[in-house]
């Protein structure tokens, strides 16, 4: 069952890792408004639900502006960081698509990068997120 890596990882039986786009696709219901918790900086971050246990999954901002250093940069001090207090960080997932585009009227395809950046944590509910900050 694709879930059992994640579900690993929350479990601590697993290290934080890679994901794959389509798992975070799937357990978001293709990021939908529905499943929306809130909105920061450098995206939206959405509930992902497993069999019974939630995730919270980061969309960091889709344009061609994301920072690559910057991303990395901070998958590598999350993975760095394992306190009690802090969120617990369960993976990431760098995943780049070129789209094929017609264009009316011309012979050729154009292509477009897609790329998806997105940071996976533990869910916090409200509730506790208050108890981490006070
Ligand atoms: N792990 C989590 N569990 C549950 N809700 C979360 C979690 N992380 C973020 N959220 C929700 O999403 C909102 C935005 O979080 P996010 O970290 O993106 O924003 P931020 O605190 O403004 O930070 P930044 O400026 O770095 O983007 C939070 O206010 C919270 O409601």
């Amino acid at each position: 069952m694709e879930y059992d890596m994640l579900e690993q990882i929350l479990e601590g039986k697993e290290k934080p890792t890679n994901l794959p786009f389509a798992l975070l696709q799937k357990i978001t219901d293709d990021f939908s408004e529905e499943r929306e918790i809130g909105q920061g900086g450098f995206g939206t971050v959405y509930k992902g639900v497993l069999r019974n246990r939630n995730v919270a999954v980061k969309r960091i901002m889709n344009n061609y502006t994301i920072d690559e250093k910057l991303f990395y940069r901070e998958v590598n001090s999350l993975l760095k960081v394992n306190h009690k207090n802090v969120v617990r960080f369960l993976g990431f997932c760098a995943n780049t698509e070129q789209a094929a585009i017609k264009i009316e009227g011309k012979k050729e395809y154009i292509y477009a990068e897609i790329r998806e950046r997105l940071l996976c944590f533990e869910y916090v509910s409200n509730g506790n997120l208050q108890n981490y900050i006070t």
